[in-house]
This record gives structure tokens, C-alpha cells and sequence, in this order.
């Protein structure tokens, strides 16, 4: 309903709505006073207290589900607060002219701040309710202003529903140094085939994939280091390469990269039709581990010589599907999609790579049960990546510069939470990679060992 009225509302009403909106700054001052005119403010203090001490404990004896259950709330409620009380919001807003003056009351009118969330240290997620008459097209003219009110590296927006937005404010950046490469195992009981390190977390904890049973996507604009994650697990996997527990198949267009694994390669191809022949053998290679299995009435397999984990590597996978001679793309696509919902019980595994994730390779991109978002080149592609959402809940990948510098940086989705997570994989170089080729052909002595 329009306001008519040139008269505010009441004082009294404005504060009653407030704590209306803000039910917690009620609840628990009032949950405090009334514990302590019933059980006393000594017990009161202790409960409290204890109640502090079960938190301080969490933090230091469990980091892992402490960081992931309780710091995001902790911290947006903190920055909520610190940050973003009532008058610094107003001021921010001013200083951006986003705020607006009601025509007949000459009321100033402010964008309601709804919500603040914090998935990570680095990011928050600001909802805003917009003034009547604002647009998000006021919002974005304003990110320059708006990030350097916000004292933020970067601020991006998107709409969340009529009349409501989300700012979403990133504040530093965790990974300022290249991570160095995976050591290789000299054994392969040192190998887990479910659980490889290929990088660490914006927490600093280990970024691990786990090739057996899982399929891998990786996006990320030319440059952005998408080699270097395929390169982490192979060198992870190395003593199994060489031991025959892991056999590799590479469909590689563009032959730069991957092609220096050739000679250690299961099967190598480079032309679209010799890819589509690849993926067509994979496929029965497949099949046979499947009536293998149900001759021995088993549902899944354990690695060893007999019964190899089988890694796929896709290249260019956007350049095989799209523009590859239709028949070949199309056999392809299929085959693709068999190995995506039947190739975990058999050990047949695929890491996917992709430049633009676009509508050629989104239909397969849903056949990957890991996806990993590196530095894209546009803000649909994040979704397009990793799902949608993500990158309203913060993975800004088309956000992270365009320099060397970033380059292994990009955002996983935490299977659990749905929570965005920013990562870094560590660096394989060239001559890492001729280390691995050596070690699996066995010309070498490994340099060290973990
Ligand atoms: N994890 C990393 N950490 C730091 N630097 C990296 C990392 N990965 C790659 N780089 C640097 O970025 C450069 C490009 O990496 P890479 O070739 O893997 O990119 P790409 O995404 O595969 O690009 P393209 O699609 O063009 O092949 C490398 O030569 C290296 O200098």
C-alpha cells in the first residue's frame, strides 16, 4: 500500500518493528535476565560460562566441523554487528548515494540490510532489501564506490528475488603463494585411492580427491591452471601407475600438457574421432569389469592388476563435444554419459576439463560428482560449474584476476553444506612431470618421499 500520510511513523513502532527483525538481540539478553532472577546470577555467570568454555574446547579440539558448523555463523553474526550496525550500514549507504528520500515525508529511505552470511573468513554475503524504486542496475554503477566504503578487495551483486539482493563482499585474499607439488609416494600402500592431496583450503586444511569412485570436472579459463590438479593425482597415484594398479587414458585435443604423459599412457589420442574410439574402448573395458563383478557377485572392485582403477583424462572437453564432427560428438557425449553413471563401482574413473563451461557441456557436467571451479571468464559460468547458487553464496571464480599470480585458485563445493570453499591446487611444473614419467617408467630413484 502507498503512503499518503506526509507523517513518519511513531518512534515506539519503529522499535518494536526492529526487534521484530531481530529476534535474537531480544531472546538473549531476555533468556540472561530471566535466568537470572530465577536461578540466580552466579549460576547464570556459570552457564554462561561453561557455555563458553564448551565453544573454546570445540574450536581447539575439533578445527574440521567447528570451522565448517559453527565459524560461519559466529562470524557473519560478528560482522554483522561490528561491521554493519545501524548507523555504519546508513553511512555506507549514504556515502554510495543509495539511499533515497520518501517524496512526501522527506523521509531518508535506506536498503535494508536483511541478512549477513560468512561462509568463509575471506567472504560475505550481504542480503539487502532495496528501497521501492531501486534496481540492481543501482547497485552495480556503485561496486567501485561500495568496495572502497566497504574497505573490500572486490564486490560483486546479484538479484536474489524481487527486491532483494545480494552484495557479495570479499575481503582477502588466503592463497598469496604457490603451493609446491605433491611428493610421491615410493610405495603403493602409501597410496589411498580415495583420498589424494592436491592442494589446501582457504582454512589451510589439506584439499584432497579421491579418483576411485568419484568423477572430477575442472573449469577454468585458459591459464588458470587446470593441469595442475590431474597432475597432483597422478603424481599422488605414481607408485600405482608404475606398479600397473592404475592404468591412464588421455583424450587430448590440444597436445601440450598431457602429451608428455604419452609414454605413460594406457591409450593416448588426439583427433576427435580417435578420442570418440578411446572413450568407445573405455566404455567396454568398462562393461568387461562389470560382468567380471556380477560373475563373481561383486558391486564393486578392489584395486589391483587384475582389476586396475582406469583414469580417464578429457581434455578441451567443451572443444570435443562442440565442435568436433557431429557423429564423433555425439558418440562421444554417450559414452561419456556411460562411464558418468556406471563407471564408480568398476574403477573407471574421469577427470573432465573444461575452458567455458557452456550448454555443450553442461548436460555432462552433471555427470561429475566433484567439480571444481578455477578463474572463469564469466559470472554464468560459476553456476554453470558448480551448480546453481554457488556463486550467490559466494564463489566469485569469474571474479579472481586474470594474472599469473592466481593461477591453481578457484572454489569447490562442499558436498555436505553446499558451501562454495576457495582452494588452490599445488603447482606440478614440467620438469615435476618428467620426474613422474621417469619414476613410472622406472629410470629414476624418487627425489623424495612422503
Ligand atoms: N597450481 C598452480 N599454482 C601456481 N601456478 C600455476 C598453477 N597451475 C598452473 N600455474 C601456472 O599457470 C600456467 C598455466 O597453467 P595451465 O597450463 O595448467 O593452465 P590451463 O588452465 O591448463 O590453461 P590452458 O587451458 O590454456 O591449457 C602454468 O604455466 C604455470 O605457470
Amino acid at each position: 500500500m502507498s503512503r499518503t500520510s506526509t507523517r513518519r511513523r511513531g518512534r515506539e513502532f519503529q522499535a518494536a518493528l526492529w526487534l521484530a527483525r531481530h529476534p535474537g538481540s531480544v531472546l538473549a539478553p531476555g533468556a540472561v535476565t530471566a535466568s537470572g532472577m530465577e536461578l540466580g546470577w552466579s549460576t547464570t555467570g556459570g552457564i554462561t560460562g561453561a557455555a563458553a568454555l564448551g565453544l573454546a574446547g570445540w574450536y581447539r579440539a575439533h578445527p574440521d566441523t567447528f570451522d565448517r558448523y559453527a565459524a560461519p555463523h559466529l562470524r557473519a553474526w560478528r560482522r554483522r554487528w561490528v561491521r554493519y550496525v545501524g548507523p555504519r550500514w546508513r553511512d555506507i549507504v549514504r556515502a554510495c548515494e543509495l539511499s533515497s528520500t520518501h517524496r512526501k515525508t522527506g523521509e531518508e529511505l535506506f536498503p535494508r540490510l536483511l541478512r549477513v552470511r560468512s561462509a568463509s573468513p575471506h567472504v560475505e554475503t550481504l542480503f539487502v532489501k532495496l528501497v521501492k524504486g531501486q534496481h540492481l542496475r543501482h547497485f552495480e554503477a556503485k561496486l567501485p564506490e561500495l568496495t572502497e566504503a566497504l574497505k573490500a578487495q572486490r564486490v560483486a551483486v546479484e538479484r536474489v528475488k524481487p527486491m532483494v539482493i545480494a552484495l557479495i563482499v570479499q575481503r582477502s585474499e588466503p592463497f598469496t603463494e604457490v603451493i609446491d607439488a605433491p611428493e610421491m609416494p615410493e610405495t603403493v600402500d602409501a597410496v589411498d585411492f580415495t583420498d589424494i592431496y592436491v592442494g589446501e583450503d582457504e582454512y589451510g586444511n589439506e584439499f584432497r580427491l579421491g579418483p576411485l569412485g568419484q568423477h572430477v570436472f575442472i573449469a577454468g579459463a585458459t591459464g588458470a591452471g587446470k593441469n595442475s590438479i590431474p597432475a597432483s593425482l597422478l603424481r599422488g597415484m605414481a607408485p600405482a601407475l608404475r606398479d600397473g594398479l592404475v592404468r591412464l587414458w588421455i583424450c587430448d585435443p590440444k597436445q601440450m600438457e598431457f602429451a608428455a604423459l604419452a609414454p605413460v599412457a594406457h591409450r593416448y589420442a588426439t583427433a576427435t574421432e580417435d578420442c570418440a574410439e578411446l572413450v568407445g574402448e573405455y566404455v567396454a573395458d568398462m562393461q568387461a569389469t562389470q560382468r567380471e563383478l556380477s560373475a563373481q557377485g561383486q558391486r564393486k572392485i578392489t584395486v589391483c592388476r587384475e582389476t586396475p582403477l582406469n583414469v580417464l583424462i578429457a581434455d578441451e572437453m567443451g572443444a570435443l563435444l562442440a565442435y568436433g564432427d557431429g557423429a564423433s560428438a555425439r558418440e562421444l557425449r554417450k559414452s561419456l554419459a556411460l562411464v558418468g553413471s556406471q563407471g564408480r563401482a568398476t574403477g573407471h574413473s574421469m577427470l573432465g576439463l573444461v575452458q567455458e563451461p557452456t550448454k555443450d557441456t553442461v548436460p555432462v557436467r552433471e555427470l561429475f560428482t566433484v567439480r571444481v571451479c578455477l578463474r572463469v571468464t564469466s559470472a554464468s559460468h560459476v553456476d554453470m560449474t558448480l551448480g546453481e547458487g554457488a556463486r550467490l553464496r559466494g564463489a566469485l571464480a569469474d571474479e579472481i584476476p586474470n594474472v599469473p599470480e592466481t593461477a591453481g585458485i578457484g572454489y569447490v563445493v562442499r558436498q555436505r553444506t553446499r558451501t562454495p570453499l576457495r582452494v588452490r591446487s599445488a603447482y606440478v611444473s614440467d620438469t615435476e612431470i618428467t620426474e613422474l614419467v621417469d619414476f613410472v617408467r622406472g629410470t629414476t630413484r624418487l627425489r623424495a618421499v612422503s
